[in-house]
This record gives C-alpha cells, structure tokens and sequence, in this order.
C-alpha cells in the first residue's frame, strides 16, 4: 500500500505547545526537539512551519546563538509566518543585530585539534598512516599490517563512512524517534539543531539545502514512504540505503547497474586501489560490495526484504522487474551488514543529559549511538581478543588510535565482540564463530588470559595511581586537560606495557578511552 500523507497540522501544533511550555522552564533542548518535531509534522504552506522557525529563533536568541537566531527568523518570514507578527520578529532580528555588533558571540566551531594523523597519509589515501600495508593470506583473509613500529595513542587513520543512516532513538530523551529531530539524517551532523525538514515525511530532517538536495535526488525518494518502517529496522535500513544509493548511481537505472557489476564482476577492490582515490561512487561501491567477497556466501533469507519491497508502487516495479539482481546485490549487502557495518558514537547537545542517570559514572556511556554506517578502511581489520587499536568517533568519523605498542611487521587487531578481561574465552569464541564464522586464536584465546575480577596486580603503585585517575575522569570536562592526561598516560602505558594484561594496565586502558571521549565532548550545550 503505497504510504499516506503523514503531515498533520494538529499534532504541528501540539508539538508547538509542548516546546513553549519547555521553552519557558528554560529547558532549551528540548523545546528546540519539540519545534524540530512540529517543523516535521506541518503541513506543507501552513503556518506552523514559520511558527516553529520563529519559536526556535526565540531559543537561539536566548543562547546567544545569534546567527541561528537571524537565520531562523529569516525562515520564519519565508514559511508563512503570520505577518501580523512581524514586529515581534522584527524586533527581535535588531536586537539580535545589535548584540552581534557589541558583544562576542557564542559559537561552536572550535573544531578539536587534536585528531591529526601522526604519520603521513597514504599517496592515494590520504585518511590513512602511510606506514600501514594491506596484506592477504589464508588465514587471516585482508588484513592491515604496519612497516613501522607504532607506539600507543598513535592516531593511525581518521575515516568518513562511505554509507551511514541515522539511528532513531535517543536513549537519554524521553521523545520518541527524537535522534531524527537533532540530527541531518544525511550526514548525521546536530548542527546545533537548527535543521530543516523533509518535505514529505515526518522522520527526516536536514542540516542545510544540500544535503536535502542530495538526499532527495539520491536515496530519500525511496525510503521517504516508508521511513517509520526502517528507522526500526536497524541494519536494514543501512543495507536498503546502500541499495538505493547505488541504483542513484546509475541514475536510478537498473540495466546500467547491472551492466556495470557484471563488467565488474572479476574487480576485488578495496579503498587502497589507487583510483579509488579519485572517490567515483561507483568505485566506492565496488569497493563497498568487495567486503563480502571472502566470506563463504551463504544464502540468507530475503522474506523481511521482499516484504519492504511491496510497500510503495516504485519498490514494487523495482522488484518485479529485476528480482534477480536486486536479490543478488542484496545477498551481499547482507553479508556486509552482518558483519561490517559500525555504530557511531557520539555526544548529546544536551547539557548534562547524563547526570539524571545515576548508573553512568563512566564517560565512555556518555555517547550514544547515534547511527550505522560502512567504512571501508576500518572494516579490513581483524579481530583480537586483546585489540592493539581503540576505534573512536568523532564528527562521525572513525579514528584509529593505537592502544598497545604495535612492531614493525605486525598485524592491526581490532576488537569485534567483548574483550578477554570482559567474557570467558568459550562465550567470546563461540560468538565469533557465529557471527564472523573463524575460530579465534589471539594471544588472549592462546594464553588463556583471566577475566577482570581475575587478572593479578603487578605493580601496587601504578594501580593506586590509576584508580584515583579513574575515580576523577568522569568529571573531567576541560578537553585541554583530558589530551594532557591522555599524552600522560600512554606513556605509563608503554613504560609497563610488558606486564600487559595485569589489573593496573587494564584500568589505565580505560582512563585512555575516557580522556579521548571526554576530548570528543562538545563545547557547547544546551540547557
Ligand atoms: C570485517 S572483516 C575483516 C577483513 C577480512 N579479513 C577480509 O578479508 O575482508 C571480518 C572477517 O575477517 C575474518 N577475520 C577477522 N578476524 C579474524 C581472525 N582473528 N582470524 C581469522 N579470521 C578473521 C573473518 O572472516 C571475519 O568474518
């Protein structure tokens, strides 16, 4: 059935209602996801879009937030805001104009200078060490090897996803759906929430005209219809979008795309092919779909998908007409969703979200995950047990950071699952056998390595030293301090690193992940 209309003026202004009441108990996050919501749910030429532009400015105004606050005002006028009210916004936009001109504003675009690669880039790729190599043998499948000896907090690459989608919910909101008002269901970007709509569906909102241009002339055309259903879907929802993006590709010509997988049908690429560089998407899709060519390919049930497909007239067409590539493409796709496809982290704009949540005394639960998505240097990584990388985001990037000393020669080992000091070795094996379908053998499965409560203290200074750490991190705010800490402690890391894995290293580790997670905070957040 194709989808209906889900605009509704009346819940627009419900939603209206709720961000003023929140607005005036100065709980200004969530007054602007309640606006972005009624920004959603109004009906295209009616009043509520210049209404919920206007309330919004009012909030930008009272966080100094003085350019969002011109710039909504300006979106206002332009969606039907009524012009009876002009003067409300008129006002507004002078005071607005002269607080530029006298005072320093407020603003978020002290990027962190912190993630640079410390090496130099690739020729050809340039978001990755150019000491790493990528090398192939049987047991191991790709894998990505150093030619130079790596030291811990070596940042080693810094990777854009290729294909990412939006997780709906927010864990810390009590809105339903509420990631989609606060993020650009395109690039994943907040943009100090200051978003625009989809014109069409409720569920989607952009940072700015070009990544709506993009959106709509490339996938949202075909997800539009049916988001609700995706945005439930988990990795479904990235498999379908990485579909639909292709067939974008070719301009949305299904005999086109096929030619050209066929054409291509012998290529194995991977993002360190050369031409890749050149970023053609449709190399990038090859490179893309080559991530399922090691794996045995086995056949996976595709009902949930055929079932998706009868929903808009489009999808049905497409499937009638071309059942047997769509099915192939999808039979990798789902392979590369098993198995290749990472969350992204990342910090609330909301100013101490966190600490309604007694349990979360840990920094590293303070980001939440905020999408899905394809990176095709990361996902040529092995795994370990004992990982000798840590995987970091930020900007929805994903950062490499070496986190134990790595020789020359040596392999870089992520880690999939649990790590040793977290799962018994049979639970841990048992669930890469399952999912990743090898039987693991690191050092951790080979020695027998003990789980936290049963790791031995080696040295009981060192341990002293990192519990007070430890006990401190989650109140440490200031990013300065935190890469301080950080440089701090990847020395005493690497000055003990042969005790590796007593109690002490292991919590030092974790006072590591919490310095570069409290880095990654942003510096500006709402009440
Ligand atoms: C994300 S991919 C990593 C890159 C992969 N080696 C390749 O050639 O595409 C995950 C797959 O790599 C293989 N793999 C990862 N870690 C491994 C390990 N420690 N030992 C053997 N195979 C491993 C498994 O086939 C797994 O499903």
């Amino acid at each position: 059935m194709e989808s209906i209309l889900r605009k509704s003026n009346k819940i627009s202004e419900a939603c209206r209602n709720e961000g003023n009441r929140l607005y005036i108990k100065k709980k200004f996050f969530d007054a602007i996801l309640k606006y972005n919501e009624s920004l959603c749910y109004s009906e295209n030429k009616s009043e509520n879009a210049g209404m919920a532009y206007a309330n919004r400015s009012a909030v930008y105004f009272e966080m100094k937030l003085y350019k969002n606050c011109l710039r909504n005002i300006e979106l206002a006028k332009s969606h039907n805001y009524p012009e009876k009210n002009f003067h409300i916004l008129n006002k507004r936009e002078e005071k607005c104009q002269n607080l530029m001109k006298n005072s320093q504003t407020m603003n978020n675009d002290d990027e962190v200078n912190f993630f640079k690669l410390s090496y130099e880039g690739h020729k050809n790729l340039t978001s990755v060490a150019n000491c790493l190599e990528l090398k192939y043998d049987k047991k191991y499948g790709r894998h990505i090897v150093t030619n130079k000896d790596l030291s811990v907090g070596d940042i080693v690459a810094i990777e854009d996803p290729v294909f990412q989608v939006i997780k709906a919910d927010d864990r810390y909101s009590t809105c339903y759906n509420s990631n989609v008002y606060q993020r650009c269901s395109n690039c994943l970007n907040e943009n100090l929430l200051d978003l625009i709509p989809c014109e069409s569906c409720t569920k989607t909102m952009f940072c700015s005209e070009k990544c709506k241009n993009y959106s709509q002339s490339n996938y949202h055309k075909y997800e539009c219809p049916i988001i609700d259903e995706l945005l439930q879907s988990g990795i479904k929802h990235i498999i379908l979008k990485i579909l639909f993006e292709s067939i974008s590709i070719f301009n949305h010509n299904i005999e086109n795309f096929k030619r050209f997988i066929n054409d291509h049908s012998e290529t194995n690429l991977t993002i360190f092919q050369t031409f890749i560089s050149s970023k053609k998407r449709e190399n990038l899709l090859l490179a893309t779909l080559s991530l399922s060519s090691v794996t045995e390919q086995n056949e996976n049930s595709l009902e949930d998908f055929i079932k998706i497909f009868q929903k808009t007239s489009t999808l049905k067409l497409l499937w009638k007409d071309h059942m047997g590539f769509i099915s192939g493409i999808l039979q990798k796709l789902i392979i590369i969703g098993n198995r290749d496809i990472h969350g992204i982290g990342s910090w609330s704009l909301r100013q101490n979200g966190i600490e309604n949540h007694e349990e979360l005394k840990n920094p590293s639960q303070y980001q939440q995950i905020i999408g899905n998505a394809c990176f095709l240097f990361s996902s040529l990584l092995n795994h370990s047990c004992a990982p000798n990388i840590k995987r970091l985001n930020y900007k929805n990037k994903n950062i490499i950071i070496v986190s134990r000393p790595i020789k020359a020669g040596q392999q870089l080992f992520d880690s999939y699952r649990q790590n040793f000091n977290l799962q018994v070795k049979e639970e841990r094996q048992e669930n890469l056998l399952k999912h990743y379908g090898f039987k693991c053998d690191c050092e951790a499965c080979m020695n027998n390595w003990p789980i936290n409560s049963q790791l031995k203290v080696i040295d009981e200074s060192l341990l002293e030293y990192v519990w007070e750490s430890h006990d401190e991190l989650p109140y440490l705010i200031d990013s300065k301090i935190a890469e301080k800490r950080f440089r701090e402690y990847c020395i005493v890391f690497t000055k003990h690193h042969a005790d590796f894995p007593s109690a002490e290293l292991i919590v030092l580790q974790e006072c590591i992940s919490n310095c570069l997670l409290s880095i990654t905070k942003p510096s500006f957040q709402f009440p």
